[in-house]
């Protein structure tokens, strides 16, 4: 169980054409570090895409992660950057570029069923999905069909609608609807701007069987398009704009702040996860048991080099959170199994059975250690009571 940083990518989107002012970034792809040009600070990255970057190019580079997920360890990727960056781009894409999203569901899918045919009947595996929005530091279910419920955060995942899907085209038809729901606004920044931050997660349960024991894996892979931040100076936004504004700041304000604590602790802290709904959810994902990459997105105009500064010193400092990802396997022998059937399929399922299950499970293995330690004992006094009869005859 090493631990492992996380990952940190940074994107760079073409230059818009709003004003002629030029980039405000040099860009060197094979140290892969960005030089910010007005004051010649240098950020170092894992990986830089520059602006002719292909969306191809970009899931190539995740690719690894979702692989990761596949085999059975919890995975997330989370779009960071100011608004008009590229991160529903970057992560959702269009109808003919796709982003990550339903590259990934489409990779998911094909490797699963791949495996099936392999296996041929050893090897069965389910796949869930389930989409939030927070919008003003709520939470909403994108796919309860009803935006005002909010769900309470304790336990968001199981309060959350989770949807069994059968295809990527089911799994991606789902997700945009869901994200039909989600608030988005055009602002003077960007025509189509999410107001909140968006989190997609695919659950996937796989099981077979081998030397008679049941190996059940169930890993999660969270897709996060956060909102991005904004400058009143470049906006012009009208009242609610900027109410929503303002919140979205607040939340990515306590994202660094969280990140902060989490490299650099002092004595008895407690790490404010609490403080907001997107840091809860991202709990795991920082600093947890999971496989992370960022994806910065970085809107390099001139004008923008407030925001490209702090941007990169977000990157610069969740590159030094570190995750411990673990293999989320279950493995059952037949005589647990047999046990088992006296349960209820609700109770087998639930997180307790699990749990009672691995126990029985490893007290059944150490049952088994005794019973072999045992054996040796007798071989080993019927051993030496042969040797003492053998000694009295004489
Ligand atoms: N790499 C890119 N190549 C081409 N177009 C891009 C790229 N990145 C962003 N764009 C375009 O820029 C615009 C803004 O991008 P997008 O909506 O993805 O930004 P965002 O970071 O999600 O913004 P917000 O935080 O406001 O939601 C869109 O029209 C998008 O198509």
């Amino acid at each position: 169980m090493a631990q492992e940083n996380v990952n940190v990518v940074a994107r760079i989107r073409p230059l818009s054409n709003e004003s002629n002012d030029g980039t405000c970034i040099e860009t060197d792809p094979i140290s892969s570090t960005i030089t910010l040009t007005t004051n010649q600070k240098q950020f170092n990255m894992d990986k830089v895409f520059e602006q002719n970057a292909t969306q191809e190019e970009i899931f190539g580079y995740v690719q690894p992660l979702i692989a990761t997920v596949i085999n059975g360890i919890h995975g997330t990727i989370f779009a960071y950057g100011q608004t008009g960056s590229g991160k529903t781009h970057t992560m959702i894409g269009s109808d003919e570029n796709h982003g990550i999203i339903p590259r990934a569901i489409e990779m998911i899918f094909i490797a699963l069923n791949e495996e099936s045919e392999k296996r041929n009947d050893n090897f069965k595996f389910k796949i869930s999905c389930t989409a939030l929005q927070i919008y003003c530091e709520k939470t909403y279910d994108l796919l309860n069909g009803n935006e005002k419920i909010e769900i309470p955060i304790s336990d968001i995942f199981k309060n959350a609608k989770e949807v069994e899907v059968k295809s990527s085209d089911e799994c991606m038809e789902i997700l945009k609807c869901g994200l039909e729901q989600r608030k988005v606004s055009g602002t003077s920044m960007n025509e189509t701007s999410s107001r909140s931050h968006a989190i997609l997660t695919l659950t996937l349960k796989t099981e077979y069987f081998k030397e008679n024991k049941k190996h059940e894996r169930i890993s999660r892979l969270n897709m996060v398009d956060l909102a991005g931040s904004e400058s009143r100076k470049h906006t012009n936004n009208n009242k609610t704009q900027n109410f929503e504004a303002s919140n979205i700041n607040k939340s990515l304000l306590t994202l660094g702040k969280v990140i902060r604590e989490i490299i650099n602790p002092t004595q008895n802290q407690v790490i404010s996860y609490r403080s907001s709904k997107l840091t809860m959810i991202l709990r795991d994902s920082l600093g947890g048991n999971s496989k992370t990459t960022v994806i910065v997105n970085i809107h390099s105009n001139s004008k923008h080099a407030t925001e490209t500064s702090s941007t990169l010193d977000f990157a610069v400092n969740v590159k030094n959170v570190k995750n411990t990802a673990i293999l989320q396997e279950f493995i059952t022998s037949k005589e647990t199994l047999a046990l088992m059937q006296y349960c209820t399929p609700a109770f087998f399922h639930s997180q307790i059975c699990i749990k009672t299950v691995t126990e029985v499970q490893r007290l059944g293995e150490e049952n088994d250690k005794l019973k072999i330690e045992l054996a040796k004992e007798k071989k080993i006094n019927r051993i030496t009571n042969k040797v003492c009869k053998f000694r009295l005859l004489f």
